[in-house]
């Protein structure tokens, strides 16, 4: 049984269906792209899989549990955690206090049974292994709002991974950013495949390429065809209506 499923999703902004009964699987330990042209859906899509938005119809369901009627919140302690295309980083805070709160934030009362400064320790400890996972180790004692873009954006990925979710919804990761940071976001998230699942909205194509086991084109709303890379580049389909012929090489 796959980890995560949407099962026949639908989302209308008055007379527009921006999500036409879309159903999608992410198994485990899968990096799932999610490509479209602009308007195709990706966000309303993902904000109706994180909870932002209320579904009209349709189920989503992690792991078993049906998280359809959950508030986002409770899909994240279910499991399912988002790092934003806009930033969830306290800027006037360090990168340490931004990781302190997260990890804080997921441990909940789990070290009640510890001394204060034994709980203290072990956030600290957790806090400082996400910074090594994510390279910000140097950066720990800077201010978030200083951070250059592609850092900001590893801090964005730190705070998501806090959660320790099962399935992370990464919403245009790479947006913004220069060839080396891309080449780094890539290689990070690459990283992280054995630890979590991932859905991935991304407009860099050797991005999706390189990273992606599979890849769902969202064309008005409608899942168009769903494969690994090279389905993906021979489908005409999909050359026509989206890509070109930008992938035929
Ligand atoms: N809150 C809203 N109210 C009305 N229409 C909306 C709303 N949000 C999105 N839409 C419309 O729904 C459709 C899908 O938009 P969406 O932002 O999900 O597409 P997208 O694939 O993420 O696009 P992009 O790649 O440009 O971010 C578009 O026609 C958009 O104008």
């Amino acid at each position: 049984m796959s980890l995560f499923r949407a099962e026949g999703l639908v989302k209308r902004f008055g007379g527009l269906l921006a999500t036409d009964h879309v159903s999608l699987a992410v198994e485990a330990g899968e990096i799932h792209a999610l490509i479209g042209p602009n308007g195709a859906g990706k966000s309303t899509l993902v904000n109706l899989i994180s909870g932002l938005l209320p579904a009209d119809a349709g189920r989503i369901v992690l792991d078993g549990v049906e998280l359809t009627a959950l508030t986002p919140h409770a899909r994240t302690r279910a499991g399912l955690a988002r790092c934003f295309q806009i930033s969830s980083v306290f800027r006037n805070d360090s990168v340490r206090d931004n990781l302190l709160l997260a990890v804080q934030a997921q441990a909940g009362s789990s070290f009640r049974c510890l001394s204060r400064r034994d709980a203290e320790h072990a956030l600290q400890e957790r806090a400082e292994a996400l910074a090594q996972r994510t390279g910000l180790a140097e950066v720990l004692e800077r201010n978030a709002g200083t951070l250059a873009h592609g850092l900001q954006k590893r801090l964005d990925l730190a705070l998501a991974l806090a959660a320790r979710p099962r399935l992370l919804l990464l919403d245009e990761p790479m947006a913004g950013m220069g060839p080396e940071d891309s080449q780094q976001m890539v290689a990070l998230i690459r990283g992280l495949a054995g630890e979590t699942a991932i859905l991935l909205i991304e407009h860099d194509m050797d991005a999706v390429f390189q990273l992606a086991d599979r890849i769902s084109v969202l064309v008005y709303g409608k899942v168009l065809t769903s494969g690994d890379a090279a389905h993906i580049k021979g489908h005409a389909e999909v050359q026509a209506v989206y890509l070109g012929t930008e992938v035929a090489g």
